[in-house]
């Protein structure tokens, strides 16, 4: 087998920067045809579901006979004239990432969106990058909070493809970012604004998306970051321990998953006297199905059928520029020291003055 490269390399091209951002990926159209595929490569990767593979096998086929048909009509409920909302919103994080970018590492920078399932895929992405020389690679899953089956997929993607390519890049990889203050603080701001001119309510609810409960008893740090998050940002927004909670939401099949559930909570806090609820969801970087449909239309409808008098959905930061903001310091400092290579902006000069922007 011949490895992948260029086949006709200048060896004199200029080193490039690449900064790869990442999110989960999203079905080409709200169309069943289009959500099996979509399902079919999601649902087949063994870090989603932990399940041995000659049982999933089977219980997969006639998983994809059900559910695409069901999940069409919901994406349906939320598709834009624009697209999907993921691509949409993480189309517009990439242009402010890029153009902030730009402002400090000039063109040495190349900068690009890649889905894990779906389109655009990683692995077009790493190989557009490599055409335009990038040599140093950083990625940034835009998970805030690490799960082996979204942020570890997201590596078993990368180096899948690496062990197809010639030349493998310099590679750095966030892994996680659930306390970084400056994402803290991004969220604490914007939910400050939006109370600002919504009033506040009688509790602020966190909603995580949800994995098995046995991933978190085999090891797995994603319940102690959401954690560390929603505590955190409460803080920052000066909550007293009544004022808010931890949800975890979008469960899937029988086993038992992240507790306490979201939809149960809605179902059963009217009933203790939480009338008014806010809710927030600080592990989705983009608004997507599961907060636009899941949260702010099927879960407003189990709080409001259970008595609550006032639900509202405060938006994710999507690309709000104290977001884009806090993810171009993130990658910036995990930037650090590579700025130049052995390519024409690389006098020492030139790499003095690029380390004095980024400072
Ligand atoms: C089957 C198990 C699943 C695990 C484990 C899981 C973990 C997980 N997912 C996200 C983020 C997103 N998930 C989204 C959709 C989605 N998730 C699952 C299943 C699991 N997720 C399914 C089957 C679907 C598809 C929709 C459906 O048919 O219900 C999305 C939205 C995508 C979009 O197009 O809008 C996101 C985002 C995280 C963060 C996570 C673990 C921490
Ligand atoms: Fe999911
Ligand atoms: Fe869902």
């Amino acid at each position: 087998m011949a490895y992948k490269g260029q086949p006709n390399f200048d060896h004199r091209q200029p080193r490039r920067i690449g900064v790869l951002i990442t999110n989960l990926g999203t079905p080409d159209a709200p169309e069943t045809g289009a959500l099996r595929r979509y399902l079919r490569e999601f649902l087949s990767d063994p870090r989603v579901v932990e399940v041995p593979r000659f049982i999933w096998f089977f219980i997969l086929k006639v998983i994809l006979l059900i559910r695409p048909p069901r999940s069409a009509h919901a994406y349906k409920r939320v598709w834009t004239e624009e697209g999907s909302p993921l691509l949409v919103h993480s189309e517009n994080q990439l242009k402010g990432i890029r153009e902030r970018l730009q402002k400090t590492c000039g063109d040495d920078v190349v900068v690009k969106l890649g889905m894990r399932y779906g389109n655009p895929s990683i692995a077009s992405q790493l190989q557009e990058m490599e055409d335009e020389g990038v040599r140093q690679l950083l990625v940034l899953p835009l998970y805030p909070q690490y799960s082996g089956s979204t942020n570890g997929s997201t590596f078993d993607a990368l180096a899948k493809d690496f062990t197809q390519r010639r030349w493998i890049p310099d590679l750095r990889f966030i892994s996680h970012y659930p306390d970084y203050p400056p994402y803290i603080q991004a969220m604490a701001e914007h939910i400050r604004a939006f109370r600002e001119n919504n009033g506040s309510a009688d509790k602020l609810i966190f909603s995580y998306h949800g994995v098995p409960k046995r991933y978190l008893l085999n090891g797995d740090p994603y319940f102690c970051e959401c954690h560390k998050t929603s505590r955190l940002l409460a803080a920052a927004l000066g909550l007293s321990d009544e004022q808010w909670m931890t949800t975890f939401q979008s469960r899937f099949g029988r086993e038992e998953w992240l507790q306490p559930y979201m939809d149960a909570t809605m179902k059963s806090l009217p009933g203790d006297g939480v009338k008014s609820v806010q809710v927030f969801c600080p592990g989705f970087s983009a608004d997507c199905l599961e907060t636009i449909e899941e949260i702010d239309m099927e879960n407003r409808g189990y709080f409001e059928q259970a008595g609550g008098e006032s639900f509202a959905y405060i938006p994710a930061l999507n690309a709000e520029p104290v977001h884009l903001d806090a993810l171009t310091q993130l990658i910036s400092e995990n930037l650090q020291g590579w700025e130049g290579g052995d390519n024409a902006g690389s006098t020492l000069e030139a790499r003095a003055a690029r380390a004095e922007r980024l400072r």
